[in-house]
């Protein structure tokens, strides 16, 4: 049991600062756009890579941290908000295609994860799969259904290296680069980024709900495939708004069950 004074060792916050609601953008510059959702939002802190804000959503309280890039901050920052009475998360992510037949404008949301991420393999064997919440997913789902949102549900590839996913011949293990990725779009994966998997497998070892939701931000299959050109879509509104319209869902439900 912590103190309830103890400020957490990365992410400087204590018990009260943040809620059991949390919203998990990568990009630290993402998190007061986020915020801006909630009702009275108040920055908490920043430190590191975890900038922090706190609000309310159906009156309970949310956050809002940024967990850099990567699987190893990631579960850093899902660990410590846990051990200050957080145990619910959403993902706001971007990735990009496998699909080819998923054009850029598309919110992803992840099934399940491809572990090639290290962290979590530091947690529990490769065998045990990396997948989201199951009532959170449904909720994303519909949220994007509702607002209309051109959305799709799939396996995302979660690795350690953003140049091995972008420039694959360059590296001397592009062998297994190359071999993978081919086996993941066989295998009928969406999508490729860096944290979900990660975050799932922590969340699983924690008792905790998470998932995420994604913007699809390019898809070089597709460009290569359909000869489209460079086609980037920027705009990550379309996830903030799903993930927060789930979350107020989400909240609703959770009062009802109380
Ligand atoms: O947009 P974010 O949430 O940072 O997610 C994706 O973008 C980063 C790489 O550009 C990685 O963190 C990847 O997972
Ligand atoms: O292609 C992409 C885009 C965002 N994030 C990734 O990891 N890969």
């Amino acid at each position: 049991m912590i103190n309830k004074d103890q400020l957490m060792h990365h992410i400087k916050c204590k018990v009260g600062d943040v809620g059991k609601y949390v919203l998990l953008p990568g990009d630290p510059g993402r998190v007061s756009k986020i915020a801006a959702y909630l009702d009275d939002a108040k920055h908490v802190q920043t430190n590191r890579e975890y900038e922090i804000w706190t609000g309310y959503l159906e009156g309970e309280k949310v956050s809002v941290m940024s967990t850099g890039m990567g699987g190893p901050s990631a579960a850093i920052g899902l660990e410590e908000l846990k051990m200050i009475g957080a145990d619910t998360f959403i993902r706001i992510g971007t990735c990009g295609g496998i699909d080819p037949s998923l054009e850029p404008g598309t919110l992803i949301i992840p099934t399940g994860a491809i572990r090639k991420d290290g962290t979590g393999k530091e947690y529990v064997p490769v065998e045990f799969p990396a997948v989201p919440d199951f009532e959170l997913v449904t909720a994303l789902k519909a949220a994007s259904d509702k607002l209309g949102y051109t959305n799709a549900l799939g396996i995302v590839e979660c690795k350690d290296s953003y140049y091995g996913q972008h420039s694959p011949e360059r590296m001397p293990v592009k062998y297994e680069l190359q071999q993978k990725w081919e086996a993941w779009k066989m295998a009928g994966a969406i999508g490729s980024e860096m944290e979900s998997s990660t975050l799932f497998i922590v969340s699983s070892v924690l008792r905790v709900r998470c998932a995420t939701v994604l913007l699809l931000c390019r898809n070089r299959e597709r460009e290569d495939s359909m000869n489209t050109g460079l086609v980037r879509v920027t705009e990550i509104a379309p996830a903030i708004e799903t993930a927060v319209n789930a979350l107020r869902n989400v909240i609703t439900n959770d009062k009802k069950i109380k």
